[in-house]
């Protein structure tokens, strides 16, 4: 029976005055409540901040990842975009590409008073390749010329693009008359000299260039310098074939029509293919 003697006597006085004992029971109840309140409440705030700074861990390294993910994904769309911009079996920039660049360089050359050219490129007489040697052997010599046009480009502002079939256009920011006829012969001159690697071995081949070279007017259209191009490319054909042809801008004083560059000698037109 434990002993209750002493309670009683710190009690009794109390005992007495009942009021008195309602009183400090109370008071002492209210105060225990109190305090297990507050020790409850600041547990509360001790998970509350664990609760937020354990969420913020979270947010941040999720934020992170997503992040990485979107710079991935960034990367992974230009490359799909920069893919989407080639010919697949040239390795060249495609038509697509073509169609813009033009736009965007006549734009340019517009704005900052420059010249902008044009060169169609064309591998003369393609259709017999096919026929003598097979389609895989005319797919080798389209890999091969692009690829020859692409290393004799000097500029990195400078695109080969292919056009459709056996022809290839390229689009020479910032280059004249003169600079345009003279990077056209380099590439006639250097296709012509070095034969290409095919499955049924060296294959000649010779191309065609037209030229054009102008200032963009506003009234200007990229058909405009297509066509311009394409006009002295149609002379080059015509005029034997393995030459480079120019279209003089409307101010150039050239007169249109003369070979800008004669066939070299010994590389026949018609019986090398
Ligand atoms: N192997 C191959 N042949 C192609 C490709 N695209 C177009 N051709 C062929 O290229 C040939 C082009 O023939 P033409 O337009 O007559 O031109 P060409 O024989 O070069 O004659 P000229 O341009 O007048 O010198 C056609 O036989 C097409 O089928 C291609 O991707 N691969």
């Amino acid at each position: 029976m434990p002993d209750f003697q002493p309670v009683l006597f710190f009690f009794s006085p109390l005992l007495q005055f009942p009021w008195l004992f309602i009183f400090v029971t109370s008071l002492s109840i209210s105060i225990g409540a109190a305090l297990c309140a507050l020790v409850v409440y600041r547990k509360q705030l001790i998970w509350q901040r664990e609760t937020a700074e354990r969420l913020e861990d979270s947010i941040q390294s999720r934020t992170l990842e997503l992040q990485v993910a979107l710079t991935e994904l960034g990367e992974k769309n230009r490359a799909l975009e920069e893919q989407n911009t080639l010919d697949a079996l040239s390795g060249v920039r495609n038509r697509a590409y073509f169609d813009k660049k033009i736009q965007a360089e006549m734009k340019r050359s517009r704005r900052e008073q420059r010249p902008l050219a044009l060169v169609m490129l064309d591998i003369d007489h393609f259709k017999q390749i096919n026929d003598q040697h097979g389609h895989l052997a005319g797919d080798a010599v389209i890999r091969g010329v692009a690829q020859r046009i692409q290393s004799l480009l000097k500029r990195s502002s400078d695109h080969v693009c292919r056009y459709g079939g056996e022809e290839f256009a390229l689009i020479l920011p910032n280059t004249d008359a003169d600079g345009v006829v003279a990077l056209a012969e380099q590439i006639r001159q250097s296709i012509a000299d070095t034969p290409f690697d095919t499955e049924i071995g060296a294959l000649s081949v010779r191309i065609s260039a037209g030229c054009y070279a102008a200032i963009a007017e506003s009234a200007m259209v990229s058909s405009n310098y297509i066509q311009a191009a394409d006009e002295a490319l149609y002379r080059a054909k015509h005029g034997g074939r393995n030459q480079v042809q120019l279209t003089p801008a409307p101010s150039a004083e050239t007169a249109a029509g003369q070979p800008v560059t004669e066939p070299t000698e010994g590389t026949a037109d018609e019986s090398e293919l």
